[in-house]
């Protein structure tokens, strides 16, 4: 069956029409002709995979990593990047549009990546058996078929030189794959990297790992923080167990990002694009005039956002649900001789509550995960009096459906969008808001 792409989807698909029925090509690039089979239809859309290409659209390039159609990070490395960040330009309008009504003139276009292969600065990489060999890759949607990946091109070259002699280590000391009716093995590898020093988490069983490993491990160059997580657990999202072993090295990893000087440990978020943290954060601070009593951070990791705002308020605190980066933050915040910036443990809605009713609030940083506000935030947020709202989000479809909501309080101002991933459909963007005038 021949389908014309009309649009980008938000996985990075092609959107093509059978009738009027919208059908999801993975692989299609829009004004692409492509020949489909339908393999799964509903009432709504159709899902379609390539035959073949009609027509090429002039963007097509070949990909760079030869396992781009099997591994699904990557979709969009088949376009040439200046084509890619209009596709996700184009994906953030269609969100924006279509839940909030959002004036398209108010949305800049997408800054680009510095680097476009080798930005990122973490792994965190199931691991399993392939051919007698302890791999470190992905395991097929829905399946237990493991696939080693041997070289990922959007790793930092670096960092992908520190798993290939991990994995040669884990392999030469006898280590095998997760076994759930052993509760032995290794199940994950989580690797980040800053300035050539590595923070490695081995995530496994109920094993001890052997002195002569740790050893072995502790020489590679640049090793600097060692751990390891012991993860029983069955079918759970959650790549880290609940018991974390300290190894060997440094707890914590420094990281020097444009003037802060911070630390991070293996549980703590930090952006996986350390060139574009920088563009963002500088973004975030170009929306925010300084002089202001109180700011408030709302989903503050390792505290890096409310550090770089230190100029902008006589006090900022900033809120975040995992304590390990609470104790990072609050830790940057000392380092960085900044006495005004506080962090605290709590749920963000649960304490910009009690917060707002307190004390008025100037301006509201919001980064939140992939799930957007939850309906709490939002109450607090519209029954607040918080003059400006900078909302960093990194899903365009709940930012949409947040900002739906947000409008009957606050003015879209601007939208700005940044890319971190380059090949994958993901884009992040930063919102500004500022509270409507109340009619006398
Ligand atoms: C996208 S990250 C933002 C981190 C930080 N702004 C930065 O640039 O490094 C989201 C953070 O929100 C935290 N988080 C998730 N749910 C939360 C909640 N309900 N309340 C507070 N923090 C939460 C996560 O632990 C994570 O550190």
């Amino acid at each position: 069956m021949k389908v014309v792409i009309k649009k980008t989807g938000i996985n990075g698909e092609g959107i093509g029409y059978i009738d009027r029925l919208p059908v999801f090509v993975a692989g299609a690039l829009v004004d692409e002709e492509v020949d489909i089979r339908v393999v799964e239809r509903k009432k709504r859309y159709a899902i379609g995979e390539v035959n073949r290409i009609i027509k090429k659209s002039k963007d097509r390039i070949q990909p760079k990593c030869r396992m781009q159609h099997i591994c699904g990070g990557c979709p969009l490395m088949i376009a040439r990047y200046p084509r890619q960040l209009e596709y996700k330009k184009d994906v953030l309008k269609q969100s924006l549009i279509k839940y909030a009504q959002v004036n398209p003139r108010k949305i800049q276009n997408v800054l680009p990546s510095a680097d476009i292969f080798g930005y990122r600065n973490q792994f965190k990489m199931p691991c399993a058996m392939e051919e007698n060999r302890l791999g470190s890759g992905l395991f097929m949607p829905n399946s237990n078929y493991f696939i080693d990946i041997r070289r990922c091109f959007v790793h930092e070259d670096e960092l992908e030189k520190m798993r290939a002699r991990i994995m040669d280590i884990l392999n030469a000391d006898g280590y095998l794959g997760y076994d759930h009716h052993q509760k032995s093995g290794i199940r994950n590898l989580v690797v980040r990297g800053f300035d050539n020093r590595y923070q490695c988490t081995i995530i496994t069983g109920e094993d001890e790992l052997l002195p002569q490993t740790i050893d072995k491990l502790m020489r590679l160059p640049g090793m600097y923080s060692l751990w390891q997580s012991i993860h029983t657990i069955k079918k759970t999202p959650e790549i880290f167990g609940p018991k974390m072993i300290f190894l060997a090295g440094e707890k914590l990893l420094p990281l020097h990002l444009d003037g802060l000087d911070l630390e991070i440990s293996p549980r703590s978020f930090f952006q996986l694009n350390t060139k574009q943290a920088i563009q963002l954060y500088r973004t975030i601070a170009s929306m925010i005039s300084g002089n202001h009593e109180f700011i408030v951070e709302a989903y503050s990791g390792i505290g890096a956002i409310s550090l770089y705002l230190k100029d902008k308020a006589k006090e900022i605190i900033g809120i975040e649900s995992i304590k390990d980066a609470v104790v990072n933050a609050n830790r940057n915040a000392k380092k960085n001789g900044c006495a005004h910036v506080s962090f605290v443990c709590d749920d963000a809605a649960n304490k910009l509550v009690y917060l707002s009713k307190k004390r008025t609030i100037d301006v509201l940083v919001v980064d939140p995960p992939r799930s957007g506000l939850d309906d709490a935030m939002l109450e607090c947020i519209l029954r607040s009096k918080i003059k400006e709202i900078v909302y960093v989000s990194c899903n365009a479809a709940t930012l949409g459906k947040n900002l739906a909501v947000l409008q009957s309080c606050y003015h879209v101002e601007k939208v700005v969008p940044i890319d971190m991933f380059p090949h994958t459909p993901h884009v992040e963007t930063v919102t500004l808001l500022r509270r409507k005038e109340r009619r006398k």
